[in-house]
């Protein structure tokens, strides 16, 4: 993938399974959202092929699932927290069908799931980032999607609702045998549901499991310099990631690792 002279990465050769949870990490700018939007048929590769299920990917496919990078509403746009959710089980007929009991017992159930029940009439440009975020994270799951693509999902959400939709995506994941694509900076709040990761930084990819991938001998050879991979109460944390202005700057004790 490149952008005129700029290559994002060269080579990726990447089969992603059903049931398999990969976490997608590496500093600003390497290209993460970038392979989402590639996997949701919005950006075309500069080189090589994409498939899900077999099939050339499309836009708008009811196979994908997609909790975007957060953005918000303007004050006036006329949808509840509800209508968000709908538009995920009903499609765009949200406005007619919503009506339905069992469209509306889907909704119920998944406002609940992400704990959104008690803001759910209001107008979705009243709410807060962490809430809306929780409301894209419910119209997501409801499409049973067989490939669920995430972009920081869990930012701007306090620790319990990280756990919460985190366990959510889990269970898409591993119980539902969805393919699912996390975008991260932080891999510590999601450490126990990743099966693999693929680590974007200096214009390469490293790909395997947790435990091959975030090494400090791995990191060093990607970015060029010494990197240091700590391991403290099953917490990741990664020291001396160059350039690392725009990341947090490793912590042992804190919640942050720059990935
Ligand atoms: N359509 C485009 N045309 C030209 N350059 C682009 C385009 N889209 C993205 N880029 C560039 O490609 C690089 C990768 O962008 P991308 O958004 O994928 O990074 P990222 O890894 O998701 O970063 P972050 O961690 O900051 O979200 C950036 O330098 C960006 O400016």
């Amino acid at each position: 993938m490149a952008f005129g002279s700029r290559t994002l990465w060269e080579g990726l050769d990447l089969d992603i399974n059903a049931g398999e949870f990969l976490a997608v990490l590496g500093p600003n700018g390497t290209g993460k959202t970038t392979l989402l939007k590639v996997l949701l048929g919005l950006q075309p590769l500069s080189a090589g092929t994409v498939r899900i299920n077999g099939r050339k990917v499309e836009r708008g496919s009811k196979d994908i699932g997609y909790i975007p990078q957060q953005k918000s509403f303007a004050a006036g746009t006329p949808l509840r927290g509800r209508d968000l959710v709908g538009m995920g089980v009903d499609g765009d007929k949200w406005g007619v069908r919503l009506r339905r009991a069992p469209v509306r017992r889907r909704v119920d159930e998944l406002l609940a799931q992400v704990g959104a029940a008690g803001y759910a009439d209001q107008p979705v440009g009243m709410l807060s980032g962490g809430e809306l975020q929780r409301l894209r994270a419910a119209q997501a799951l409801a499409t049973d999607p067989d490939l669920l693509l995430c972009d920081e999902p869990l930012l701007s959400l306090d620790l319990h609702h990280q756990q919460a939709i985190s366990a959510l995506i889990d269970a898409r994941c591993h119980v539902h045998d969805s393919a699912v694509v996390f975008v991260t900076h932080e891999i510590n709040p999601i450490i126990d549901y990743v099966d693999r990761v693929l680590y974007l930084a200096g214009g390469s990819f490293r790909t395997g499991t947790p435990d091959e991938v975030l090494r400090s001998d791995v990191l060093s050879d990607m970015y060029g310099s010494h990197v240091e991979v700590l391991r403290s109460h099953g917490r990741i944390v990664v020291l001396g990631v160059p350039d690392a202005t725009t990341h947090h700057h490793g912590d042992p004790e804190g919640d942050h690792g720059p990935f």
